[in-house]
This record gives structure tokens, C-alpha cells and sequence, in this order.
């Protein structure tokens, strides 16, 4: 008799844990004060850079401590591949970071710096660990310059080097390239996030430049007042806010109230889409580069009428222009192509090109 072949075993891929997960974070400084740090949690994946991004004060710099264990939390969790590591020191977490001013030592040699956490090797051992790191950030032919005699980037690399030596299973970047120039920045940047990437290594970067962090992070989590307010990749925190706030400091935008009926809401620029259904009063946030300008029209639109503005400034920026623009008691921002044609005082048609997100409800 024949047997019915029996289907092979599927194997069951487990998705692999996080590298980290923080839960119910909370830390106060002083009796008096509301918590600096409060109920925060989020993981971050094998590999995965994270950005914590958020104003000046509103406790990123604090959280990273935490995690890194300089600060002592009052209230909550910190795993490290699986690991409670809520209550070891710093030394024992197993986890690099590299401060703004990246903390070198002035005296030290390159290789010296790099060396510095890998006390616990031997010579030879050592010094093929050091001189690994240090082609990994392109900075062997320096490794007997003192950091004084190097450019911002390359001192930043070196912190880098010293963070990575060790082999940590997760970085946490302070603000680090907040003292380099503008061009400096970009590409120093994007070298290090290349770093990261080859190295496998997991990471948190603290920054309150949103397009840093956009352009930096595979996710990233939005904080003000201490907490989270949203938590997600680039696009999603930039297309999808969930707040007026966080639409606000992701970039510019509009933020209009409107009367929502499914996937329209009746607004002061007429009737606009939505991306998600909603009812009754709402707030809702269009971008900039979703609203176009366009002359007037001689006669009225085909539902009778046309909503119409005035230009208030025009501010060109190579790869763009930027109005604001004047509409009944309001000020609405909108970007056009270099070559829109409108100069202060001119009347323009506002014309919404993208759908809203409705960022609050109610009044
Ligand atoms: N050791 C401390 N003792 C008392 N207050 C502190 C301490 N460290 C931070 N704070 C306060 O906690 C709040 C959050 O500070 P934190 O440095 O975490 O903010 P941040 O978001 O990183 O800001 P920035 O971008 O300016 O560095 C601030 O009001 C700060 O003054």
C-alpha cells in the first residue's frame, strides 16, 4: 500500500528578540518637579538605529543615561538581549556611547584613545583590535596624532572607534554631530550610519534636529514633557502624525480645524480628503508641500466659488519657494516649484493637493 508522502516539518522562523526593550522608564530629579523622564518604553531591534528626538529639555539626554546606566531609574525596566540590566553599573552593561563632545583624552594618541576600553586584552590581542576598529573608520594612517590634531569629523570617528572597540551589542549617540558644520555634519553622518550598519551594531541617537533623525534612524520615537508621544519610522511619524504636536515638529505645516464626514472634512479651504475616515470636529495637519498656488480665476470655480489668499512673503530657496499666504484670519504656509510666479501682495487660488491627517478631535 502506497503512504500518503506527509508534508515536511515548516519550519517555525522565531522572530529574533530585540535588542533592547525598555519598559515603564520613569526618572525625578527633584520632589518638586513633575518627572523629567515618565512611563517611557520601546525597543530597539537586532541592528536597528533608533532616534529619540525631541526639543531642548524634554528628557532624552536623561533617557539615554538610563539605558546607559549613569543614571538609576525610580520606576522601571531595562533589557539588554533578553537581560535585565536595570540594576548593573555602566562598566557591566555592555553598552558604547559616544558623548557630544565626543570626551577624548587630550594626551592620548588615537590608538590610545581606542585602547582605552580594552584594558582587559592582552598586547598583542589588544593591538589587533585597536588597529581592526581603526580601519573600520578609516583612520589608521592617524592612529599616533593626539585628537587635538584632528579635524571635528575624524575626532568623532575616533569616539566612535573607542565606543565600538569593545564589541557592544548597542551604541547610544549623544547629539554627536551637533558641533560640526553643516557640510561636515551630512557626511560625517552618513558615514557613521554606514559604520553601524556594517558593524551590525544597534543604536540610539539623541538629537533634537528632526532631519537629522528622519534621515538617520530606521525608527524613531517623538518626546516631549518627558514622554513618548509617537513612536515610528520616518515616514510614518512624518505622513501619519498623531498630534498637532508632533506634526509640528517634524517640519512645517498647516494645522486646520475642519468638520469631518467619512473620508472628507469641510474646511476653510474648501472640502479636502482625508487619509483616514473620521467624524465631527477635527484638526487637521496639511503639509506645506500639499497645498499649491494657482491665479485667480476670472469667473467662480464649478461649485461656485474659489478660496483666495493673499501672498504675505516669498522666500526662494534654490529647490523651492516658500510663501507664506494670507487666507481670511489665517496664515497658511505653502511651498511651490522654484519657477511659481507670486510675489508679495499678489491674490493666488489655494489649491489642496494632498489628503489631511487629522492630527486632534473635538473642539
Ligand atoms: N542631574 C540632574 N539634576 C537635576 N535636573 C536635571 C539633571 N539632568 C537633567 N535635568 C533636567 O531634566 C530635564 C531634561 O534634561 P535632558 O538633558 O534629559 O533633556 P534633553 O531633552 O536631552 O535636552 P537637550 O537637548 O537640551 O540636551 C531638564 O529640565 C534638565 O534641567
Amino acid at each position: 500500500m502506497k503512504t500518503q508522502p506527509t508534508a515536511p516539518p515548516t519550519a517555525r522562523i522565531e522572530p529574533e528578540p530585540p535588542i533592547l526593550r525598555v519598559e515603564g522608564l520613569s526618572k525625578r530629579f527633584h520632589p518638586d518637579f513633575p518627572p523629567v523622564v515618565q512611563n517611557v518604553s520601546f525597543t530597539v531591534e537586532q541592528g536597528e538605529v533608533f532616534a529619540l528626538l525631541g526639543p531642548s529639555g524634554c528628557g532624552k539626554t536623561t533617557t539615554l543615561r538610563l539605558v546607559a546606566g549613569f543614571e538609576q531609574a525610580d520606576q522601571g525596566q531595562i533589557w539588554l538581549d533578553g537581560q535585565d540590566i536595570t540594576p548593573k553599573p555602566p562598566e557591566e552593561r555592555g553598552i558604547g556611547f559616544v558623548f557630544q563632545d565626543y570626551a577624548l583624552f587630550p594626551h592620548l594618541s588615537v590608538f590610545q584613545n581606542v585602547a582605552f576600553g580594552l584594558r582587559h586584552l592582552r598586547g598583542k590581542e589588544r593591538e589587533a583590535r585597536v588597529m581592526e576598529v581603526l580601519g573600520l573608520v578609516g583612520l589608521t594612517v592617524f592612529k599616533d596624532r593626539k585628537p587635538g590634531e584632528l579635524s571635528g569629523g575624524q575626532q568623532q570617528r575616533v569616539a566612535l572607534a573607542r565606543a565600538i572597540a569593545p564589541g557592544p551589542k548597542l551604541i547610544l549617540l549623544d547629539e554627536p554631530f551637533s558641533s560640526l558644520d553643516a557640510a561636515l555634519r551630512q557626511s560625517t553622518r552618513d558615514e557613521v550610519r554606514a559604520l553601524l550598519k556594517q558593524a551590525g551594531i544597534g543604536a540610539i541617537l539623541v538629537t533634537h534636529d528632526q532631519e537629522e533623525a528622519l534621515s538617520f534612524a530606521d525608527r524613531l520615537a517623538v518626546m516631549r514633557s518627558g514622554q513618548l508621544e509617537q513612536t515610528g519610522t520616518p515616514e510614518e511619524v512624518y505622513h501619519h502624525p498623531r498630534t498637532p504636536f508632533v506634526a509640528q515638529f517634524l517640519g512645517r505645516t498647516n494645522l486646520i480645524p475642519g468638520e469631518a464626514r467619512g473620508q472628507e472634512a469641510e474646511t476653510p479651504l474648501g472640502r479636502i480628503m482625508l487619509v483616514e475616515e473620521a467624524q465631527g470636529a477635527v484638526l487637521l495637519s496639511l503639509r506645506p508641500e500639499g497645498l499649491s498656488l494657482a491665479a485667480p480665476l476670472g469667473h467662480l470655480g464649478i461649485d461656485g466659488k474659489q478660496i483666495e489668499g493673499t501672498v504675505l512673503a516669498r522666500e526662494f530657496k534654490g529647490h523651492d519657494v516658500t510663501y507664506r499666504i494670507q487666507l481670511g484670519s489665517r496664515e497658511l504656509i505653502v511651498q511651490e516649484s522654484p519657477e511659481s510666479p507670486f510675489y508679495p501682495g499678489d491674490k493666488v487660488r489655494v489649491l489642496v493637493r494632498a489628503r489631511a491627517v487629522v492630527v486632534g478631535r473635538g473642539r
